[in-house]
């Protein structure tokens, strides 16, 4: 997919009414998707679905595109001596599961102890959506999220908890409306140490 997918978001040349090409196989493959469930792909609402439906799927997908460790390459050094945890909660995300493809909705929160720097807060969030982004399960997008920033950011621990709803769960197969997974991954100090680890989860709201 790499090709037609545009855009640097942040970029100030991005334009945002220029739309990625699909390609015909693309559209088909949507097409025969809309005739197997059992509607008319030709009928006036459904002819532009397929194009609209790819281009959607490219933005669920952008994390294919990026490598999300990119954004721990800037750190900042003067910290004041801080070496205590960096926690940031609630961080809303959507991913897709990789069995059925449906929406995965949940928060995160992430947690580091920093070893001489730090990074700029946003950057966790964008670590966290550059994985998200991609046909997950919940336990490998953890992991995922934990690993990167323990690799690039080496930092002392990482902690990382994520809460989410499947819509595989909700909307079909066992329909099951309500029920939340929830997924973590220690590292490093919050791994080792009981104390450091209660507290982060306390800090969370665990
Ligand atoms: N461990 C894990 N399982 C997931 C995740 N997302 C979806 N699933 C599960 O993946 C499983 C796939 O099971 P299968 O039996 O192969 O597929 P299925 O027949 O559609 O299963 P049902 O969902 O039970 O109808 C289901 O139990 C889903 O609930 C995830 O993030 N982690
Ligand atoms: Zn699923």
């Amino acid at each position: 997919m790499s090709s037609q997918v545009s855009p640097d978001e942040d970029s100030p040349r991005h334009d945002p009414l220029r739309k990625p090409d699909v390609p015909d196989n693309v559209q088909d493959a949507i097409r025969t998707l809309i005739e197997w469930a059992g509607d008319d792909p030709t009928r006036e609402g459904l002819v532009d679905t397929p194009k609209r439906v790819a281009r959607a799927w490219l933005e669920y997908c952008q994390g294919y595109q990026e490598d999300p460790a990119v954004h721990l390459s800037r750190i900042f050094e003067e910290v004041g001596g801080y070496d205590e945890v960096v926690l940031l909660k609630d961080i809303p995300f959507q991913s897709h599961c990789e069995h059925h493809m449906a929406p995965i909705i949940g928060k995160a929160a992430i947690a580091y102890l920093p070893r001489n720097h730090v990074v700029g807060i946003s950057k966790l969030a964008r670590v966290l959506h550059g994985f998200a982004r991609r046909l997950q399960i919940q336990e490998r997008l953890t992991a995922e999220v934990a690993q990167c920033i323990w690799e690039h950011l080496k930092p002392q621990g990482v902690a990382v908890v994520i809460e989410a709803n499947h819509a595989c769960m909700t909307a079909r197969g066992v329909r099951t409306p309500g029920v939340g997974m929830i997924t973590s991954r220690m590292m490093g100090t919050f791994l080792e140490d009981e104390r450091s680890r209660k507290e982060v989860l306390s800090l969370m709201g665990y």
